[in-house]
């Protein structure tokens, strides 16, 4: 079973490309906005159309996004075209050739004001910019095919690209001590499980199978917790191996002030 996978270099794709090997029938062709022998811009629809007429595939990866939380709040635009147009083209140039298509979507669809885990079919609010646009995202896949998974994660961490993860071991580098807000919870995702996850679903599909189809899931870490537990998790980790560490101290969203605003409980969970 022939997959497309969008963003190369992401985290999800990287992870993706190295669990490739366990799914000898998956077959999977991976392209970027650059650097790949097709080039796939989710900027530019005409290399969105051309790309999916190059490969025919049998099924679509999103593993593409504008994923800069507060840049977007100045991009909106690129933001929206990106993360709310492209995966619409995709979805619909999916459906004309027969495709299935997995997108991937956030915690961030939600306003966070919940007192318990989100689970899919609660209402969403993105209250960024961000957000915003991976709804509209998840909207346009539903409308254009039916054949379509959408998973929603969070706190993606890899050691690929940018992320919380990477961005504490470089601050421990240079620094004894770091603050971390305390009342933002949510549940770390390693993107192999990611990977893992969806691999496990096409595995299915290649045999037949029907998994996941049509539905909205939630595909996240076990533990929640805050990003300064999450912080103080990574040192401890990193301390027992011999890596950086350094102390954390807990603080409040307002005292770490960002240009988007993010949820404060952003914990996922998924219906047995
Ligand atoms: N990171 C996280 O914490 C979370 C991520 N998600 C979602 O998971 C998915 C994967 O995220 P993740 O692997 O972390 O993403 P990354 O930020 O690691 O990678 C995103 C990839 O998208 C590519 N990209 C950006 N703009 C375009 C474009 N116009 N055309 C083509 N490719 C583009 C980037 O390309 P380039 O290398 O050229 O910049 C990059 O390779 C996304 O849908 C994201 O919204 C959901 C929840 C949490
Ligand atoms: C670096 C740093 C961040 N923070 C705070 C800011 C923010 O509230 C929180 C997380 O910071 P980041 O900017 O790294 O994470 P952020 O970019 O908000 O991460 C999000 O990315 C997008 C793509 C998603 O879809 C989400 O699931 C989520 O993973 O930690 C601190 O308190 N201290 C610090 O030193």
């Amino acid at each position: 079973m022939k997959i497309l996978v969008t963003g190369k270099e992401g985290q999800v794709a990287r992870c993706l490309a190295d669990r490739a090997k366990d799914h000898p029938k998956l077959e999977l062709i991976f392209v970027a906005r650059e650097g790949t022998d097709t080039v796939l811009d989710l900027a530019d629809p005409d290399t969105i159309r051309a790309a999916v007429a190059a490969h025919k595939p049998d099924v679509i990866l999103n593993a593409a996004a504008y994923t800069a939380v507060d840049q977007a709040e100045d991009e909106p635009d690129l933001a929206m075209a990106v993360n709310g147009t492209a995966p619409g083209i995709l979805a619909a140039e999916a459906a004309k050739i027969g495709a299935k298509i997995i997108h991937i979507s956030t915690d961030y669809v939600f306003d966070g004001d919940l007192d318990r885990p989100y689970l899919p079919s609660d209402p969403v609010n993105p209250i960024g910019v961000y957000g915003k646009t991976k709804l509209a995202g998840e909207e346009a896949v539903r409308a254009a095919n039916p054949d379509h998974v959408i998973a929603r994660t969070a706190w993606v961490y890899s050691p690929y690209g940018k992320n919380f993860y990477k961005t504490m071991l470089r601050l421990a580098e240079t620094k004894d001590e770091i603050s971390v807000v305390d009342d933002q919870i949510g549940n770390p995702t390693s993107a192999y499980e990611i990977a893992d996850g969806l691999l496990a679903i096409c595995d299915d599909w290649e045999k037949g199978g029907s998994k996941r189809l049509g539905e909205t899931i939630h595909l996240v870490g076990p533990d929640a917790m805050t990003w300064c537990g999450f912080a103080r998790k990574i040192f401890a980790e990193s301390k027992a191996s011999g890596g950086p560490s350094c102390h954390v101290n807990a603080i409040s969203t307002a005292d770490y002030p960002t240009k988007a605003k993010r949820p404060a409980n952003s914990r996922l969970e998924q219906p047995a």
